[in-house]
């Protein structure tokens, strides 16, 4: 064994691990200390990728620990929960103070929030770094949100530069913020890319439903779209899943794969935690609750028992697919306006400094949600880092005001056709919401007072009122005075 040799360690072999464990030993200087619990793991990448770098391979985490250069740092990537805790722990028992220890899987920030604490305690540096790109993300540049303290982020900085994504000469990582913060803001790119992706499946239903497509020929229209202000690595990529045949029945992919999507918990982690924040983030909830409903086979088989004929799609009209990519875009607009909301409210209820526009530039590139996109979203905190809410913001302000009558015309047409456009409408009505002068909450107040005595505001005075609905219907103020 190489005493003390490697700059940098990672713990956790699988998929993600291993092509970061990669990804690091190509870069000139590195010596990379590699551990998994099943050996087999660690043997594997050494017999398969051993010569691509310079690794060290331990059997045991003592040895993975006596294989580092103090100040250690390691990266753990494994199963987010109890095995993440479980080597937190392990390491803990063997660092020493100053030692570096990083979480780069998908943690719930409240748990990273909980370990910095009690791993800084310690003398030891714990840094929660949300990383995201993939597999292909970690091997080859992912994008890297990472927390912990300032600190700990000299020595780490540049290592996560040297391994992450560049996008226009910069690399796709910063320091986040403090503690958990680097993975709040992993979970809401997570919840973002929920949107983005169940957006773009409704596009895709109404080119098909309602347009009349084959997925081939959405595909080309994707392929388009691509070269405009849609362009994003998920617009790519599904135009590729549209092209694919099945080899064994000759029918579309997308056609032969049932229809229930999965997922593994960080879009319902942002929605708890927007809603825990006081943020509506409805289009990413849109996106969560759709996926939940595609999971529930037997009520859907229930109500398609019960209900009524399904409608004979209308006529796509003109431009139909203009009007829906203008849909999709104005949709996105108001997602990314969402995740951007609810990490401003968490900066402020956990004490975070973080730079909005750093984070949009670290996800230009490498993660799941990169786009050029991200850079419309740059300038517009540049022009003002205060913004209440993207949506004000000259350049989205007139984008979606410009796409506004067609994301009007196709949330229309789906419903009469019975498509089913929740991230849409789900969308529209917010942008709605925030853009009607007067809504009709003030009809709330009043059954909130009928029924609860629960008080209301005025418009026209100062002071809290309450009107004595079973006794005269007289009103009172409430405020003392
Ligand atoms: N897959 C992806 O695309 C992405 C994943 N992530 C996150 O990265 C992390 C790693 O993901 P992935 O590579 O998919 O691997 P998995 O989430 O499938 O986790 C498997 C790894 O965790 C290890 N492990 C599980 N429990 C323990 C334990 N109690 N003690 C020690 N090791 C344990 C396994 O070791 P063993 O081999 O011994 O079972 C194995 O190395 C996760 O947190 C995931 O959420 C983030 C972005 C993208
Ligand atoms: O973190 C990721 C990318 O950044 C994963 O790809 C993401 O967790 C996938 O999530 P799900 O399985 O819930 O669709």
């Amino acid at each position: 064994m190489t005493k003390q040799s490697a700059n940098i360690g990672v713990i956790g072999l699988a998929v993600m691990g291993s092509n970061l464990a990669r990804n690091l030993a190509s870069r000139e200087g590195n010596v990379v200390a590699v551990y998994n619990r099943s050996p087999e793991r660690t043997r594997q990448l050494i017999a398969e990728h051993g010569s691509e770098g310079d690794f060290v391979p331990s059997e045991t985490i003592e040895e993975f620990v006596a294989s580092l250069q103090p100040p250690r740092t390691a990266i753990i990537m494994v199963q987010a929960g109890k095995g993440t805790d479980a080597v937190i722990d392990q390491l803990a028992g063997l660092f020493e103070p100053g030692d570096i220890i990083v979480d780069g899987g998908n943690a719930d920030f409240h748990d990273t929030i909980r370990r910095e604490k009690a791993i800084s305690a310690k003398g030891l540096n714990f840094v929660g770094a949300g990383i995201s790109g993939g597999e292909e993300g970690a091997l080859n540049g992912p994008s890297i949100m990472p927390g912990g303290s300032a600190e700990a982020y000299k020595t780490l900085g540049p290592i996560l530069a040297s391994i992450a994504a560049v996008a226009e000469g910069e690399p796709c990582v910063t320091h986040v913020g403090t503690d958990g913060a680097g993975h709040f803001v992993k979970m809401i790119h997570n919840g973002i890319e929920y949107a983005d992706m169940q957006l773009i499946a409704e596009a895709f239903d109404l080119l098909r439903t309602v347009g009349g497509h084959e997925p081939a020929q959405i595909a080309e229209v994707f392929q388009a779209w691509n070269t405009g202000d849609l362009e994003s690595y998920l617009i790519e990529i599904t135009a590729e899943v549209l092209k694919q045949v099945d080899a064994d029945t000759g029918k579309p992919f997308v056609d032969v794969v049932l229809d229930q999507a999965g997922q593994k918990g960080t879009g319902v982690w942002t929605v708890q935690n927007a809603l825990d924040l006081g943020v509506p983030v409805g289009g990413i909830a849109a996106a969560v609750f759709a996926r939940s409903v595609s999971s529930h086979p037997e009520q859907r088989r229930a109500v398609q028992r019960t209900a009524a004929a399904r409608p004979t799609p209308v006529s796509p009209g003109e431009n139909f697919e203009d009007a829906v990519r203008a849909a999709l875009y104005a949709s996105k607009v108001v997602a990314y306006a969402q995740g951007f909301d609810a990490i401003i409210a968490a900066a402020k209820e956990y004490n975070w400094d973080i730079d909005k526009g750093a984070v949009a530039k670290i996800w230009r590139a490498g993660c799941i949600i990169r786009a050029q996109f991200l850079n419309r979203i740059v300038e517009a905190y540049e022009r003002n880092p205060d913004l209440e809410t993207l949506l004000e913001d000259e350049y989205f302000a007139r984008a979606v005001a410009d796409g506004v009558d067609a994301w009007r015309r196709i949330v229309s047409v789906a419903a009469l056709s019975g498509v089913p456009v929740p991230g849409f409408s789900a969308a529209l009505s917010y942008y709605d919401s925030l853009s009607v002068e007067r809504l009709p909450a003030a009809l709330i107040q009043g059954q909130r007072d009928f029924f609860g005595a629960h008080t209301y505001k005025r418009i026209d005075k100062d002071g809290v009122f309450h009107t004595m609905w079973g006794a005269g219907r007289n009103e009172v103020r409430q405020d003392g005075h």
